[in-house]
């Protein structure tokens, strides 16, 4: 990493529905193959419920209990290799109940921050099954001051507006974002790097479960809103570069932040 650049790896997976083993063996596989890209990554970032997928009726048997499994696969990797890690998101279970939880991990290996899913996707019957999260997902990962979402969060600007205005400059959301909205999927999260300025990392899944099929399209988009990275709806690994500086620069071009008026919102 050279001062404020970042290399980041997205591992857009195909996630097996209720099979726990083989997407555990998926992700050990695609963490190895983005060790071997051109310049190693800084930052991994995976897609939500990659342990379980939408195995929402089996989920109190299938989901990891106090996410110890996920922590010390990621964990152990982390600190193997000196990278970072925004785990995506897996089905943890919990005294309380399930929650979709994800776990970021620093270059050595520590779990540097947690969030569970706050707003839970009725399409998906996601309420009947899992326990919606009770605070925000604020993140220093390294150097990078940041914010996680998950998925359907990204529908509620009023929580990355809060992350934002906490500092952060980088948004990572995981997703299991299925067809036919990907329009919905590329427009918000453009509009959540535009209003915030800040870069905006999505991880989707790709493949079918039943009859619903995911379409990948993970992004990376900068703070312009340009797109400057996007996967296709294959399963592999989306690499591209961030520049930190530019968040600074495009909130100093228009001050977004100072013209605020809350007091009218
Ligand atoms: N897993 C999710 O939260 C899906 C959200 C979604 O598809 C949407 O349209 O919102």
């Amino acid at each position: 990493m050279t001062k404020g650049t970042l290399r980041l790896a997205l591992l857009q997976m195909d996630i097996q529905i209720g099979q726990p083993e083989l997407n555990f063996a998926k992700v050990e596989s695609m963490l190895q193959k983005a060790l071997k890209a051109e310049e190693k990554p800084d930052v991994i970032v995976l897609p939500e419920m990659w342990n379980t997928g939408y195995a929402l009726d089996q989920i109190g048997e299938l989901a990891d209990e106090g996410g110890q499994r996920t922590k010390q696969q990621l964990s152990a990797f982390s600190r193997e290799h000196g990278v970072m890690i925004v785990g995506g998101s897996i089905a943890e279970k919990r005294e309380n109940g399930v929650f979709n939880t994800i776990y970021a991990f620093d270059r050595q290996g520590e779990v540097v921050g947690d969030y569970d899913k706050i707003h839970l996707f009725r399409l998906m019957d996601e309420e009947k099954h899992l326990q919606p999260g009770g605070k925000i997902g604020s993140l220093q990962l390294g150097e990078i001051d940041a914010g996680m979402m998950i998925c359907y969060d990204i529908r509620f600007p009023e929580l990355s507006r809060k992350l934002a205005l906490g500092g952060a400059k980088v948004l990572f959301v995981p997703a299991e974002w299925p067809n036919p909205r990907l329009h919905h999927w590329r427009t918000l999260l453009q509009a959540r790097a535009i209003e915030n300025q800040m870069y905006v990392v999505a991880c989707n899944r790709c493949g079918q479960s039943g009859e619903t099929v995911f379409f990948g399209h993970s992004l990376v988009i900068d703070p312009w809103g340009e797109i400057i990275a996007e996967s296709g709806d294959q399963e592999g690994i989306l690499t591209a570069s961030i520049d930190l500086a530019l968040v600074d620069e495009v909130r100093s071009r228009i001050p977004v932040f100072e013209d605020r008026r809350p007091s009218f919102y």
